[in-house]
């Protein structure tokens, strides 16, 4: 469909929404995330974390901060005492949910990630776990553990198996946030089925209701527009 198929009405501001249809657009939205960044207060905390990860030589691969603002307001949100996270890194996240009310329990299976983020997140409500996520949710959910909130952004080749504990180990009418669901879908260089399993399975997984909510994002280290997205899941009561 064109932007000349669509049709004018009252409503709808028609000339700034043709003008909003451009695939050139993309181009320009690192401006907009620059622009953005006014949504933002600043925070010592994540300042600190961040600062502290690059000098001890951690990837900068933390959400970014408007990604981090989104966790924190949808922990207020949803009310969530309690979050999992699969995928520690130097913890900026972390103090996002710990931040916004929630005791926050982190698995992360790398030592050195480990150890800064324990420096990082002191003072706040989080415990470090350090181990493979897939052999420490069992573990959880043996203790009978239950969260509001599970955050999963670990590495890329076990989504399927880090949503299916996530769901054991959330409340009812909790929910599930799966990160960064679209760049593996290109690994082989192209959309196909195989690659599309994860919705697939989450799709027929009857626990779940889910969603994915797709995301264009700017990183200051990568020139061009990242088309990204994740899953959203609530679990079923
Ligand atoms: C993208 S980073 C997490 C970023 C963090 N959530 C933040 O926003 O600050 C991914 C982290 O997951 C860890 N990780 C990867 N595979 C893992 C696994 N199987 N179990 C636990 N941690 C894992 C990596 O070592 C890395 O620190």
């Amino acid at each position: 469909m064109s932007a000349d198929n669509l049709k004018a009405s009252d409503s709808i501001d028609f000339e700034s929404m043709k003008a909003s249809i451009n695939f050139d657009n993309f181009l320009s939205a690192g401006a907009i995330d620059t622009k953005a960044q006014a949504l933002l207060r600043p925070n010592p905390k994540l300042e600190h974390a961040l600062t502290n990860s690059a000098a001890k030589g951690l990837p900068p691969i933390s959400v970014l901060p408007l990604a981090g603002q989104y966790l924190s307001i949808l922990t207020k949100l949803i009310g969530a005492k309690t979050v999992l996270e699969i995928g520690t890194l130097g913890g900026y996240s972390s103090i996002r949910f710990a931040e916004a009310g929630a005791k926050v329990t982190s698995v992360e299976m790398n030592p050195k990630h480990h150890e800064v983020a324990v420096e990082n997140v002191q003072g706040l409500d989080v415990e470090v776990i350090l181990g493979s996520a897939l052999e420490v949710l069992p573990k959880l959910a043996e203790e009978g553990r239950k969260f509001d909130l599970v955050f999963i952004d670990a590495d890329w080749d076990h989504h399927w198996e880090y949503f299916d504990w996530a769901v054991k180990l959330t409340r009812p009418n909790g929910c599930v946030y799966l990160d960064d669901v679209i760049p593996p879908l290109f690994k082989s260089g192209k959309v196909e089925d195989e690659a599309a399993s994860v919705f697939t399975k989450i799709g027929q997984d009857e626990r779940v209701e889910a969603t994915l909510v797709p995301l264009v994002v700017t990183h200051p280290l990568i020139p061009t527009p990242v088309f990204n997205g994740y899953v959203l899941a609530r679990v079923k009561e």
